[in-house]
């Protein structure tokens, strides 16, 4: 089973916990996408549902596959928010923001208290950090925010798209940062967040109540509960 038939497998499973009158918050990402497709064909079938998008492409996706789209000054507290990750480890601490989104996914996750994580069992890790940790902050000043995190002792890279900064939603920067593997990832986000030019950190700690995992053998998901 390749991995884009994974991503289908367990982003069918996650959509299976939207019932019918919820307010549902909507991950970015491939995997996220599936789910967004699978979430069409129930809508079309009469599930009453309204989503808030963490992302212009995922409010996009939603917009083309005719699910309704509501926001925080609708609604303050979602039902169950759905979202991909770039890495799950142990106590489901996440490593996210491989698409950039990781603020507003930060922000939808906290609305909730039912965040379920949708992965393959390549992301599931004993330790965070072999992906590279995206940080997003404020573009003033930006060079100097570099060296500040990197002075937490890593390798910082300026986002890149198509041969100029990568600019996120809200109009910020984000900076991929090789920090190794991470020892203590409640202390490390607790430390960049505390230095004021950056905004959040791809580091969410304490969030995730469910994680599902599709494995790659046999196809199957495993439902792990916090
Ligand atoms: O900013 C992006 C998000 O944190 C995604 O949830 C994460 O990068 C996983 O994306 P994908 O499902 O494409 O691997």
């Amino acid at each position: 089973m390749n991995q884009d038939e994974l991503k289908e497998r367990v982003a069918i499973e996650a959509v299976k916990y939207i019932k019918d009158g919820m307010n549902v918050g909507l991950g970015t990402g491939s995997t996220m996408y599936y789910a967004i497709r699978y979430l069409s064909e129930r809508v079309k079938n009469g599930l009453n549902i309204k989503c808030i998008p963490t992302s212009e492409k995922t409010a996009e996706w939603a917009r083309t596959y005719n699910i309704p789209l509501t926001n925080f000054s609708e609604t303050h507290h979602l039902d169950v928010v759905i979202d991909g990750a770039d890495e799950v480890g142990p106590n489901f601490h996440l490593l996210k923001g491989g698409g950039g989104a990781l603020l507003r996914e930060k922000i939808v996750a906290n609305a909730t208290d039912q965040f379920i994580v949708i992965i393959d069992e390549s992301k599931y890790v004993n330790q965070l950090g072999k992906f590279k940790l995206p940080i997003e902050i404020v573009p003033f000043g930006y060079e100097y925010t570099i060296q500040l995190v990197e002075a937490l002792g890593c390798k910082a890279t300026l986002r890149q798209s198509n041969d100029a900064i990568y600019v996120t939603d809200n109009q910020n920067y984000i900076i991929d940062c090789d920090f190794g593997m991470i020892n203590n990832p409640k202390q490390l986000n607790n430390q960049l967040i505390s230095i004021i030019r950056v905004v959040e950190t791809g580091l969410f700690i304490d969030m995730a109540n469910k994680i599902l995992v599709s494995q790659s053998s046999s196809g199957l998901v495993e439902e792990l509960n916090k």
